[in-house]
């Protein structure tokens, strides 16, 4: 592919005017250069807040985002997860500019952004497809777009970029000379050569191999903590949002339907799409029938469980009782030791696989149906398919959902 001009991502910092950024003020590091454009001091540490105000975007008579409101602050590591087709990425190339919003407004630090052209937003955005220019140099693509603007410094500060993913040594390489990590590194080099505000990333490591894609993770974390900018990472990979995000929204049908810290995410989801698809959890239906201190007493599964108040979406009637995998202990029947409190499961084991580091289970338990979980292996052998298990936890990891939840949700999409 050869590519005449720049690519519309990159970023030029006047406004519609012609003037420069109003947001200019509230960055000290942004100086004027040649042109009387607004330039930005190679090293100084940027970002603005992005304010997403009742977004929503239809396709036909079609919804792909749905009345979505956040707010990502500024210098945070921000993920969008969800399956494919939820919307995630219509919703980053609303905030890129590539997309208009049917309703709803976009603010950028104190700029509404809503109505300005993609190439006059202070975003940039690294895709998957890499999009380099085939026949030029790394150094002169990543110093291209500042070189069309006329900026004095432009290939100091390619090479300032192309030293912060740590490819300066290849700088006269041309990108079919490069690995697929190596040339993703140039298209971010690329996209933070001019500083932007926010950074948007639409699965930028999906064609790399688990190995690379894990490393770059890193990477990418830690250019963004030196940077200190915005980032927006759109993915469908759990791990990946969960490994690199201050913060994760979880979406489904063009809806956020949680958002938090990574780990607030996993031990608490508030529905079974997020228990399911943001890892795998075990739920149960029941019902509450009692109260006994800060625990709901819930009949589930043939017995009576207990689930933090605190920790459950409704307090009385219906639930869906859940815990993760990890988080319960498994006997061969006869041989269990439950501690007090604790809630119980009793079943059948349908399958045992030795991983090497765990054996992992399923059995099946009446009424529930099949929970998994899994043991470290300590040279202990617990049982094998076709023998009766008596499975327990901490009341303390169980979390309680709507009751009309369904206990399937998410599941298909997170293996997909
Ligand atoms: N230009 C368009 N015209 C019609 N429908 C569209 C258009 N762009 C996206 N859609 C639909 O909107 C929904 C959301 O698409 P989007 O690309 O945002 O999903 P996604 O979550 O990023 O999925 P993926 O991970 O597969 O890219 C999908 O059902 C998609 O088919």
């Amino acid at each position: 592919m050869t590519m005449t001009q720049e690519p519309a991502n990159v970023q030029t910092t006047e406004d519609a005017k012609g003037g420069r950024m109003s947001t200019e003020g509230t960055r000290p590091e942004a100086a004027a250069d040649q042109g009387g454009r607004a330039a930005v001091v190679p090293g100084a540490v940027g970002g603005a807040d992005l304010v997403i105000e009742n977004v929503s975007k239809r396709f036909a008579a079609f919804t792909a985002v749905d009345d979505l409101s956040l707010t990502i602050p500024s210098g945070s590591f921000f993920a969008l997860l969800g399956p494919s087709g939820c919307g995630k990425s219509t919703t980053l190339r609303i905030v890129a500019g590539l997309e208009q919003p049917s309703e709803g407004t976009l603010r950028i630090g104190d700029e509404d952004v809503t109505d300005l052209p993609s190439h006059r937003r202070p975003v940039n955005t690294v895709f998957q497809s890499y999009a380099l220019f085939p026949h030029m140099s790394v150094l002169d693509n990543v110093a291209f777009g500042l070189k069309q603007r006329k900026v004095a410094d432009a290939v100091a500060r390619a090479k300032e970029a192309l030293e912060l993913v740590e490819l300066g040594h290849l700088a006269n390489r041309r990108p079919a000379q490069l690995s697929g990590g190596q040339q993703q590194r140039v298209a971010l080099a690329r996209a933070v050569v001019n500083r932007p505000q926010v950074l948007l990333l639409d699965e930028p490591l999906g064609a790399l191999d688990m190995k690379l894609r894990r490393q770059m993770q890193v990477e990418l974390k830690q250019i963004q903590i030196e940077l200190g900018l915005t980032f927006v990472h759109v993915t469908h990979d759990q791990e990946e949002a969960m490994t690199m995000a201050d913060v994760v929204a979880v979406m489904n049908h063009g809806r956020i339907e949680q958002m938090g810290a990574p780990r607030e995410l996993y031990e608490l989801p508030k529905t079974a799409f997020v228990a399911n698809f943001l890892g795998k959890s075990n739920l149960m239906h029941g019902k509450v029938v009692g109260r006994d201190g800060d625990y709901l007493q819930v009949e589930a599964a043939g017995g009576l469980q207990r689930v933090r108040a605190d920790r459950a979406v409704a307090e009385t009637g219906d639930v869906v009782l859940g815990v993760r995998p990890e988080k319960m202990r498994i006997f061969t029947a006869g041989e269990e030791t439950v501690p007090a409190g604790h809630n119980r499961l009793d079943g059948t084991i349908v399958d045992a696989s030795f991983t090497g580091v765990s054996t992992e289970y399923l059995v099946e338990v009446p009424g529930v149906g099949t929970v998994g979980t899994f043991t470290q292996n300590m040279g202990q052998v617990t049982g094998k398919a076709g023998e009766p298990a008596v499975m327990c936890w901490d009341p303390d990891f169980t979390f309680g959902l709507a009751g009309d939840d369904d206990v399937a949700a998410g599941a298909a999409e997170r293996d997909a």
